[in-house]
Parts: structure tokens; C-alpha cells; sequence
């Protein structure tokens, strides 16, 4: 197939032989994250020579090069690594590899690496990180989306670039300001390392080009004309009331007319969240299941959709709500067609599925996206894209302290993004479920993220690499001060800034692990409470989403009710986090499973067998236990496990990983205290029905769980899938994982702790915030 990038192969390879940084910009399709790295391999660009100190041998040795292209979602590094691999013959992980959280395919022969922006950023705040000593290029792509950590990486790379590249010793540093000590000490560091300098590529279809070249020193731009294939984009004529029955109407009538004759063709649907694709889902598989997609006279009628004037007019199909079916249907073909969820929520395996092929009795998928597969990503057989307008966004408030999950219209580049879905192997479509007045109001590019979430995160890494205030940092786009004072305040509560706002050991100790500041402080504070073991392992569930299955209420054969009792075995009266312990404590003692990736798997599993353990899919199966979440928790575990137990030397934590409380539940939930001490609520005086407080209000619902947060006073409930839920009575004090906004202000990941643990295990909650 013919790329539109291919006859500009020599302009980029030119541009950026003659520039430090090229900006790219071509439309989605086009080719830019599959070949570019490629291009950039077989050229020249980047290659790494140095004297050998051999005198027999006078020629320079080369030594090789390695390029990184970042994507902002894993699901889109690990498809474009794999298809980057199949192009060139390869197989994954040894010339093409890839990085995400958790999971790595590369070795020491990789020349092109595709990894999410935040590995990138992690590798950052190692030794000499701050360099990026090991790449020669980094393509920074979808820059559009202007994700939290293609920000701040914008910012480090240029920072790398303004070391590495002025580097030369006849050359001066009067560049520098003086009050940039560090980066002078960069540049200086760079001389003794010998380093060459860096090339940077900045990718997207849809950005805005001119705040590129004028943020990056000695840049170009390149437009790249031309599509693959052409995208059709329609309309409605007049807005959707309910945006859900819209989206299934428009694959049901889709899946309806192409079929045989037209062709069939998959289609991808892109939705707000996980719950409105499980709707969707469950919508759809009812209604395929009851009588395929309805060849009614009536559909026929409404005419083929490419060639229908206004778009899509005729009824809407009837809402379905209510009569959703099990999920897992999913797995099976109805009426010819496989439904595919894909969110990041899902087992890493399970997003796989959009990219694999067929199930048997299925000739077209249809899949249910969130944004994950907005970017980059070519789902092969797309020729339909319904698009319901809408995306959900994580909105922080640095007053409160709180972050909402909003669901809002997309932005005109993520709309663009999406349509590029079709038209990227076959001519497609693309279904707006709103009128084009509507388009037309969008706002050109999406908020940058760095505008609107809690900034803790990159505060401490930019801490890391050196940064002296981070408030001084070069940002494309600077962030809202009062986010970065509040982030300040967090990490001081956590200890790992200091007074004078300096990193702390424990801050240091905090940023090696891959993990958020709060979650990394209650690993690290499990040593104080020699409970490693056990924290370990909660903190590696609290990685893996959704470890219980719920079945839907409409599930056949008392699901619902055997899914709550085998459930109940688990549920510690402590709460969540103990629960969770339970689940993987049980598991390992009644199920036999060995990752795949273990080197004695076949030893282990007869040892297992030997010792009639159920088989882990039949133990998740009785349980109700998702399980490849819990085989996520598990290989999160060992790798947390492996970073805590190695020495400090050697880059790790040297913690003592077989530390454990045992059977005394304790020393652990004192240490969820002191971990998660900033996180602690007590119980709202006032009842549920309007009681006072301890009489029980009529008809015994009892003091029910209403909490207020200790900073803030923040009201708040307990999120309904906490095990915490209607306790009756409700614990007086709990601390809590995520505080989430929707409708409501709800508590999750609760657990029960005593008020005074608070001054006793977390002597910081006092001195630091005078609390009572
Ligand atoms: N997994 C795949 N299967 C089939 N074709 C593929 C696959 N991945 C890429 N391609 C082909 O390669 C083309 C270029 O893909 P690439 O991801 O490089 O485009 P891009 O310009 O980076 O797009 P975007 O801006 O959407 O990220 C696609 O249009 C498609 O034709």
C-alpha cells in the first residue's frame, strides 16, 4: 500500500539533519508513527560515533543508535511496536521493542522503541536521566493531545537538547542565564559524559504548529499532504436527546446495511466511559441476540446511509435500556457480529481482542471505544466510525483539593482523530451523532491536561531531575500556580519535600516507585510496620481495576445473588483494603497459577497439580473474581517486589520484601493510617433519613456511612462498591484511596482505622497541619 509520508522521505530525513527539532504534521494515516522511526533507523540521523581508543583501527567505530516515539495510551505503543515489527520482518522485542507501565519488550539489540510518555518521563528522574543519555532521537507523538506527560516532556527534552546539542568545548554557556545553575550543570555533565547531541521529532495530525517551533530552539515544519483513503463525514440534522440510544441506532442500521453485498466492514464506536459502554454493550447484544439487527421493510427504506441527503434520518431505535444482557455474551458471535469493549480499565489482554482476529460465526467486530483508541492506533478492518461527541476528562480543583470526572464535548482535533479511525487500510465513514452547527462550536484543540489535574505527580519527578522550583520550569503551556502550591502542600504532607520546599531521602525513595506519590508513601511506610508483604500486595490490587465481577442485574440464574456470596467470603470487616488482601492471600492458596513469563512455570504447575489446587480460571469462575485482573495484580506484585528488594545500590529500595504481619491484621491497617493519613475522614454526625445522631432512624437503616473528609470537611459517601458500604453501624474514622465527584461526592478504596492512630502512627498529621 502507498503512504501519503513516502514521497516525503528525503524532506523529513533533510529537515531534521539540519535542525534540532522537526515538527510534523500530517493527516491521521498518513504514516508518521510506523515509518518515521524507520526512515530515521536506515539514515544516518542519530548515529552515534566515537573514537575507538584502538590506535590499529583509525576508522571510527559506530555505535549504535536508539530512537523512541511516545505514545500517550499503552495500547497504542503495543500495536504500532507490533505492526512496526511486522514491517520489518521482526519479531517483537528485539529490533522494535516497546515499554509500558508494568510490561517491557526490549533488549540490548532494540533500535526503535515505542513506550507511553510516562516511562519516558520515569526514566528521567535516573541517574544522568535528565540527559536521556541512551536515545539520539525521541519523536514525541500525538502532541495534540497535550497529555499531562507530553508536556512536561516537551519541557525535558528541550532541557536535554539545550545541554547535549551546545555541548561542544570550544563553546560558551553566556546561553544560560545564571540563576539556571542546573542546567549549567547539565551541559557540563554532558561534556564529561562525551554526549551527541539530541534530535527531536514532534508528531500529530491536528496541533497547532506555531507553538511547536517557537517553544523548540533551532526548528521546522513539514506539512504532509494527502490520505490513505477517503473518510465520508456525516451528520445529524438535528441533535440526538440521548447521544446512547443515537450511537446504537446508528450500528444497528450500519450493521444492517452492510452486509454481503456491500461488504461488511467493522465498526468502531467511540463513547464517554466504561459504563456507557457496558450499556451499549449490553443494548446491543439484546438487541442482535433477539432478531439480528432487524431486517425490517422500514430499515430498508431509510436508504443506504452514505447516499442519504440529510444523514441519518428515520426513528431512532427504541431505547433497549433495561434489558442488558450479561457482558461476557460478549465473547460469543451474534448475529454475525463479535461486540468488543476497549477501555483502559480492561485487563491489558482483554484490549488486545480489537486487534486480533475474528471469533468463529462473526464477520465484522463492532467495537465499543473510549478515547484510548482515538491516537495512533489502526483497529485493521475499520470502514465505520460513529462518534457520539463526547469523552470523559479528569478535572482537578486545586481549592478543594478534588478531582471530578467530568463527561464533556471532544475538541475539533480529538473529533479529526477520531474519523482517521476509517480510511486507514479501505475508504470509510464517519458518523457524527450530532448536527454539524455543532462541530462547528467546538473548541479547536483539547485543555491541556497540565490545566486541569493534580500536578504531586510531576512536582516530584521534576524535583527529581534537578529542577530547583518547579514553578520556573519551561511549560509549552505554564500550569495554574494554586496546582502547584497544592501539589507543593501534598508532598510536604507526605514528607518528601522538606520545609524549604527541597526533596527529602523519602521523597527520593518515593520517586523510584512507579507508582503515585500516595500509593508510593504507603509501600514505603509498610517497612515501619513490618507488614511489606501485605502492602505489597495491596498496593499491587489497588494497580489492577474491577478484581470482583459484578454480574449485570438482569444476569440469568441468580447470578447476582451467588456473585454477592461468593463475594461475602472475602469482605473483611476492616474494609477494602484488608478485602483486597483476602482475595489474593485466599487465591494463592487455592489456585494454581504461574505467570507465563515464569522461567520454572512447567516445575511450579506440577508441583500445583500435585498439590490439587483448582485451576485458577475455574477458582475465578466460583468466585466471581475477575481474573485477569488478579493475574495483573499478580505480575504487579512481582515487580514491585523485585524494585523494594533490590539494593539501594543497585538503583532499588532494599527493603526487607518477606517482612510480614501475619495473621495480626493491625500493624497493617496502622499502616494504611500513617500511609494514607492525608486521606482520612470520620464519621458525619447526621443520619441517614435525618435522625440524630445514634438513634436509628425508622425502619432501622441505621448510622450509615457519611463521611467528612479531615481536610476540607468535605461531605462524602461511600462509593457503593466499597465493602464499607450501608455498614451499619459505619466505622467512626476510615482513611480512603480516591475521593472521585460525579453526582455525588464518593470515598473509595475505604478502610477502617482509630481516630487516635492518626497523632500516634502519622506524627506528621499533627505538626504539619495542627489537626486535632
Ligand atoms: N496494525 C495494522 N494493520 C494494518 N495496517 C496498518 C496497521 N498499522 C498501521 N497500518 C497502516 O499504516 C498506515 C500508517 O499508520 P500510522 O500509525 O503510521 O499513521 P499515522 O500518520 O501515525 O496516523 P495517526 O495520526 O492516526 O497516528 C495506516 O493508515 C494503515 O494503513
Amino acid at each position: 500500500m502507498d503512504l501519503p509520508i513516502y514521497p516525503h522521505r528525503s524532506s523529513i530525513l533533510n529537515a531534521l539533519s539540519t535542525h534540532d527539532t522537526l515538527v510534523l504534521s500530517s493527516e491521521t494515516g498518513s504514516g508518521k508513527s510506523t515509518q518515521v522511526p524507520q526512515y530515521i533507523l536506515d539514515s544516518p540521523i542519530g548515529e552515534i560515533r566515537r573514537k575507538k581508543s584502538s590506535s590499529s583501527s583509525p576508522s571510527p567505530a559506530k555505535q549504535q543508535k536508539l530512537i523512541t516515539c511516545t505514545q500517550p495510551r499503552r495500547v497504542a505503543a503495543i500495536s504500532v511496536a507490533t505492526r512496526v515489527a511486522s514491517e520489518m520482518n521482526t519479531n517483537v522485542g528485539t529490533t522494535v521493542g516497546y515499554c509500558v507501565r508494568f510490561d517491557s519488550t526490549q533488549s540490548n539489540d532494540t533500535r526503535i522503541l515505542y513506550q507511553t510518555d510516562g516511562m519516558l518521563l520515569r526514566e528521567v528522574t535516573q541517574a544522568d536521566g535528565s540527559l536521556l543519555p541512551r536515545y539520539s532521537v525521541i519523536a514525541l507523538d500525538e502532541s495534540h493531545e497535550r497529555s499531562l506527560r507530553t508536556d512536561v516532556l516537551f519541557g525535558v527534552v528541550k532541557r536535554a537538547m539545550l545541554a547535549r546539542n551546545y555541548s561542544r568545548a570550544d563553546k560558551s554557556d553566556s546561553d544560560i542565564p545564571p540563576e539556571d545553575a542546573s542546567l549549567l550543570a547539565l551541559r557540563r555533565r554532558c561534556r564529561a559524559l562525551k554526549l551527541p547531541p539530541l534530535k527531536t521529532v514532534v508528531m500529530s495530525a491536528t496541533m497547532d504548529i506555531s507553538s511547536f517551533t517557537s517553544f523548540f530552539p533551532n526548528s521546522t515544519s513539514l506539512s504532509i499532504p494527502g490520505r490513505t483513503h477517503p473518510v465520508q463525514v456525516l451528520y445529524l440534522p438535528t441533535p440526538t436527546p440521548d447521544y446512547i440510544d443515537g450511537c446504537l441506532s446508528a450500528i444497528l442500521r450500519l450493521h444492517e446495511l452492510y452486509r454481503e453485498s456491500e461488504g461488511w466492514g467493522d465498526i468502531l464506536c467511540f463513547l464517554p466511559g466504561q459504563e456507557e459502554i457496558e450499556d451499549v454493550a449490553q443494548l446491543l447484544a439484546a438487541a442482535l441476540k433477539e432478531g439480528g439487527s432487524g431486517k425490517t421493510e422500514e430499515a430498508k427504506l431509510l436508504g443506504k446511509i452514505a447516499t442519504s441527503a440529510g444523514g441519518l434520518r428515520g426513528d431512532r431505535v427504541q431505547s433497549l435500556k433495561g434489558l442488558g444482557a450479561n457482558i461476557l455474551a460478549t465473547t460469543q458471535a451474534l448475529d454475525e457480529a463479535q461486540i468488543v469493549p476497549l477501555y483502559a480499565a480492561l485487563p491489558p489482554e482483554q484490549q488486545m481482542v480489537a486487534f486480533q482476529p475474528l471469533i468463529p460465526g462473526a464477520r465484522r467486530k463492532i467495537v465499543l471505544s473510549t478515547n484510548i483508541a482515538e491516537t495512533s492506533v489502526t483497529l485493521s478492518d475499520v470502514a465505520f466510525v460513529v462518534d457520539s461527541g463526547r469523552h470523559k476528562t479528569r478535572r482537578f480543583n486545586p481549592a478543594t483539593g478534588m478531582e471530578a470526572l467530568e463527561e464533556e464535548p471532544i475538541a475539533k482535533a480529538q473529533g479529526t482523530q477520531r474519523a482517521g479511525r476509517a480510511g486507514r487500510t479501505r475508504p470509510g465513514v464517519c458518523l457524527r451523532m450530532y448536527p454539524e452547527e455543532t462541530w462547528d462550536e467546538l473548541p479547536t484543540a483539547p485543555e491541556p491536561e497540565i490545566k486541569r489535574v493534580n500536578l504531586a505527580q510531576v512536582v516530584l519527578q521534576l524535583k527529581t531531575m534537578g529542577v530547583a522550583d518547579p514553578r520556573k520550569f519551561d511549560y509549552v503551556t505554564p500550569p495554574d500556580v494554586q496546582s502547584l502550591l497544592k501539589a507543593f502542600e501534598q508532598l510536604f504532607g507526605l514528607g518528601a519535600l522538606d520545609r524549604s520546599m527541597e526533596l527529602t531521602e523519602w521523597g527520593v525513595s518515593m520517586s523510584k516507585l512507579p507508582l503515585s506519590p500516595t500509593f508510593a508513601h504507603l509501600l514505603l511506610k509498610s517497612r515501619e510496620f513490618s507488614c511489606v508483604k501485605e502492602m505489597l500486595t495491596a498496593v499491587a490490587m489497588l494497580s489492577a481495576d474491577n478484581i470482583f465481577y459484578r454480574p449485570n442485574s438482569s444476569a440469568k440464574g441468580n447470578a447476582v445473588q451467588r456473585a454477592a456470596a461468593a463475594h461475602k467470603r472475602f469482605m473483611s470487616h476492616e474494609g477494602d483494603l484488608p478485602t483486597l488482601l483476602y482475595v489474593y492471600q485466599t487465591w494463592k492458596k487455592e489456585a494454581a497459577y504461574v505467570a507465563a513469563s515464569d522461567k520454572h512455570r512447567d516445575k511450579k504447575m506440577r508441583q500445583m497439580q500435585g498439590k490439587q489446587k483448582t485451576s485458577h480460571g475455574e477458582w475465578c469462575t466460583r468466585n466471581f473474581v475477575n481474573g485477569r485482573a488478579l493475574a495483573r495484580a499478580h505480575d504487579v506484585r512481582a515487580q514491585l517486589e523485585e524494585l523494594c528488594g533490590r539494593s539501594t545500590v543497585k538503583g532499588g529500595l532494599g527493603m526487607d520484601v518477606g517482612s510480614s504481619c501475619g495473621n495480626d491484621i493491625v500493624p497493617f491497617l496502622k499502616c494504611a493510617c500513617a500511609g494514607l493519613f492525608l486521606q482520612s475522614a470520620s464519621r458525619d454526625g447526621v443520619m441517614n433519613g435525618g435522625s440524630k445522631k445514634g438513634k436509628p432512624p425508622a425502619g432501622g437503616a441505621g448510622l450509615m456511612g457519611r463521611y467528612k473528609t479531615t481536610f476540607g470537611g468535605f461531605l462524602c459517601n461511600v462509593h457503593p462498591t466499597s465493602t464499607l458500604f450501608q455498614r451499619n453501624p459505619a466505622p467512626k474514622c476510615v482513611v480512603y484511596t480516591e475521593l472521585v465527584v460525579t453526582k455525588k461526592n464518593y470515598l473509595r478504596g475505604v478502610t477502617q482505622i482509630k481516630h487516635e492512630w492518626l497523632g500516634e502512627v502519622a506524627p506528621a498529621f499533627r505538626s504539619r497541619f495542627g489537626a486535632q
